[in-house]
C-alpha cells in the first residue's frame, strides 16, 4: 500500500490509435498540491480523469488513499466495479471542471447539498450548516439563494468548489478552472484555491497559469505528447528546467 493520496502506475490510455497517456507515474502526498502544465494535447485532461475512473485506464493501476480506483483484485486479477462502488468512489475525489457544471434549475445552495444529501445520505439540517459555510468560505454568504445563471462565471466556479468541498473529499481535481472566465475573474478563483492549499487539502490542477503554480504548488508537473516529462519543486521546473521541451513550452507561456 502507497503513502502516497494519489499514486498512479504506468497508466496508458489510447483513444482508438491515439495513444494519449503513454505511461504516467504520479504520486500525490497527503496535503500537497501538484500543478499540472503542458501543452493543448498533452494528455492533461484524461490523465485527471483516469483519477476518478470518469476514464478507464488501459494498463497501469490508479490508486487514492490506498484504494484501487474502479477496480478490485482477486489474485492476478482485476474486475471492474460495480457503477454503485464507482459513484461511492467519487463522493470522495472531488472534480472541478472548466465549465463549472452548476445544475441550472437549483439556487447556490442547493447545489452544494444535492450530493452529500443524495450521494451521501447525510442529515440535512447538517448539509445545510455545512453548506452555508461553505459558501461564506468561497465568499458567496450572500448569494446562497441566487441561481447559477444569475451568477458571473467566477461565482459560480466558486460555488463548484464549495459543492466539491461538500462531499469532505480526500483530494480535489481541478481541470482548467479559471480557463472559461474573463480575465478580470480569473484572481478571485484562484485566491479561493490558493486559500484551501493553505489549509491542507490535496489537489491536482491542470492549468496554464504559471504564476499560480510557482506561487502554490509544492510539485509542478510538465507533460507532453502523453507523458510526464518532468517534476520537481516550482524553482526547478519553472526555473531551471532541465528538458529542452519544457524549456521550449515555458518560453511560449512566460
Ligand atoms: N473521449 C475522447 N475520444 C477521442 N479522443 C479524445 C477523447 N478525449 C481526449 N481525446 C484526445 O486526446 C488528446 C489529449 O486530450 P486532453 O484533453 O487530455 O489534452 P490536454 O493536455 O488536457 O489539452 P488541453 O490543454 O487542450 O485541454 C487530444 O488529442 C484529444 O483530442
Amino acid at each position: 500500500m502507497s503513502a502516497a493520496m494519489v499514486d498512479l502506475r504506468d497508466v496508458h490510455k489510447s483513444f482508438g490509435s491515439l495513444k494519449v497517456l503513454r505511461g504516467v507515474d504520479l504520486r500525490v502526498a497527503r496535503g500537497e498540491v501538484t500543478v499540472i502544465l503542458g501543452p493543448s494535447g498533452s494528455g492533461k485532461s484524461t490523465l485527471l480523469r483516469t483519477v476518478n475512473h470518469l476514464e478507464k485506464v488501459d494498463s497501469g493501476s490508479v490508486r487514492v488513499d490506498g484504494e484501487l480506483v474502479g477496480y478490485r483484485q482477486s489474485g492476478d486479477r482485476l474486475y471492474e466495479l460495480r457503477e454503485r462502488e464507482i459513484l461511492r468512489q467519487r463522493t470522495r475525489i472531488g472534480f472541478v471542471f472548466q465549465h463549472f457544471n452548476l445544475f441550472p434549475h437549483l439556487t447556490a445552495l442547493e447545489n452544494v447539498v444535492e450530493a452529500p444529501l443524495s450521494a451521501q445520505r447525510r442529515p440535512k439540517a447538517e448539509v445545510h450548516r455545512l453548506a452555508v459555510r461553505l459558501l461564506d468560505r468561497v465568499g458567496l454568504a450572500d448569494k446562497k439563494d441566487v441561481y447559477p445563471g444569475q451568477l458571473s462565471g467566477g461565482q459560480q466556479q466558486r460555488v463548484a468548489i464549495a459543492r466539491a468541498l461538500a462531499l469532505e473529499p480526500k483530494v480535489i481535481l481541478f481541470d482548467e478552472p479559471t480557463s472559461a472566465l474573463d480575465p478580470e475573474l480569473v484572481g478571485e478563483v484562484l485566491d479561493v484555491v490558493k486559500d484551501l492549499a493553505r489549509s491542507g487539502t490535496t489537489m491536482i490542477v491542470v492549468t496554464h497559469e504559471v504564476g499560480f503554480a510557482r506561487e502554490v504548488a509544492d510539485t509542478v508537473v510538465f507533460m507532453d505528447d502523453g507523458r510526464v516529462v518532468e517534476q520537481g519543486p516550482p524553482a526547478q521546473v519553472l526555473d531551471a528546467p532541465r528538458h529542452e521541451r519544457t524549456r521550449v513550452f515555458l518560453s511560449k507561456v512566460l
